[in-house]
């Protein structure tokens, strides 16, 4: 029989489909990963903003998790938006039971600005999820927030990124100059060298999912075996094209997963 990778995503919803669930899921298919999800929050939000949030139940969440890890194989999985405590204490527990790399995107805020995790969440991210992780893949202030300390150059970028592996456990990370000016580069770390990935700044605000689209290419080359370092080369590539092939669409930052769409010509 065929082998099919399976990339599993554990984050909320984005109804107007550029981010969480959807950006990674539509990645996941465009990348020819066999995509599941597990949904923690409904939100309402679209290219201009978060309108509201719905959590769903803590016991929803586990049985989703059951449902999938039960059954169906896990070679990948990421984390994205996991809004409080107690439902990051449910995925913990869960976590250890899948034999699969994990990808966390430590998500804090949208692309709008709005929160999407509880202030207290933070610590808990911190503590007790990153050191479960493969990869942590935070963009500048999601870094600045887990080192405590200002990343505002190249060299701090870095330095972070070893802090985030030695002091605070993670398996590998990716620090994201998405928020930076010059150059889009990014730094993985994971343990023994430091890589460089850069490309380009596209002068665009089509910028919504860009970070949900990025760690969910990341987990669909994990999930086809790929290391570390070719997974994270490929997702560069990916998540770029996305960025350069946005649309305008919606009335803010528009949302980057559509490059495909427009290569194949089915728009108008
Ligand atoms: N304007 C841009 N042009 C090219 N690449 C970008 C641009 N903005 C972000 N990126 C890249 O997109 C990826 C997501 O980065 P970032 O925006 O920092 O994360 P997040 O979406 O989590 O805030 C990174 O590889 C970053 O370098
Ligand atoms: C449910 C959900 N998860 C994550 C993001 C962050 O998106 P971005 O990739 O733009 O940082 C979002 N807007 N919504």
């Amino acid at each position: 029989m065929e082998k099919v990778a399976c990339a599993l995503t554990i984050a909320g919803t984005d109804p107007s489909g550029g981010a969480g669930i959807h950006a990674d899921l539509k990645t996941f298919q465009e990348l020819k990963s066999y995509g599941m999800s597990v949904i923690t929050s409904v939100v309402a939000q679209n290219t201009t903003g978060v309108q509201a949030l719905h959590h769903v139940p803590l016991e929803m969440i586990e049985q989703q998790l059951y449902s999938v890890i039960s059954d169906m194989p896990v070679h990948a999985f990421k984390t994205g938006m996991i809004a409080n405590i107690d439902m990051m204490k449910v995925i913990a527990k869960k976590i250890p039971s899948i034999a699969a790399p994990y990808v966390m995107d430590p998500v804090m805020v949208a692309t709008s600005g709005d929160p999407l995790i509880e202030e207290q969440a933070r610590d808990f991210l911190r503590k007790e999820l990153l050191p479960l992780t493969a990869l942590v893949t935070p963009n500048i202030p999601e870094a600045e927030f887990l080192i405590g300390r200002k990343v505002e150059t190249t060299d701090d970028m870095k330095k972070a990124a070893r802090s985030i592996v030695h002091d605070l456990g993670a398996g590998a990370a990716l620090v994201k100059g998405g928020h930076l000016d010059g150059e889009a580069v990014d730094f993985l770390y994971d343990g023994t060298t430091i890589y460089s990935f850069s490309a380009k700044r596209i002068n665009t605000k089509n910028t919504h999912g860009t970070g949900c689209t990025y760690s969910a290419a990341i987990t669909a080359y994990l999930s086809q075996r790929l290391s570390l370092y070719e997974a994270v080369d490929k997702a560069k590539h990916f998540v770029t094209k996305a960025i350069k092939g946005a649309f305008p669409i919606g009335a803010g930052n528009g949302p980057t997963n559509h490059w495909a769409i427009r290569e194949k010509g089915v728009f108008q």
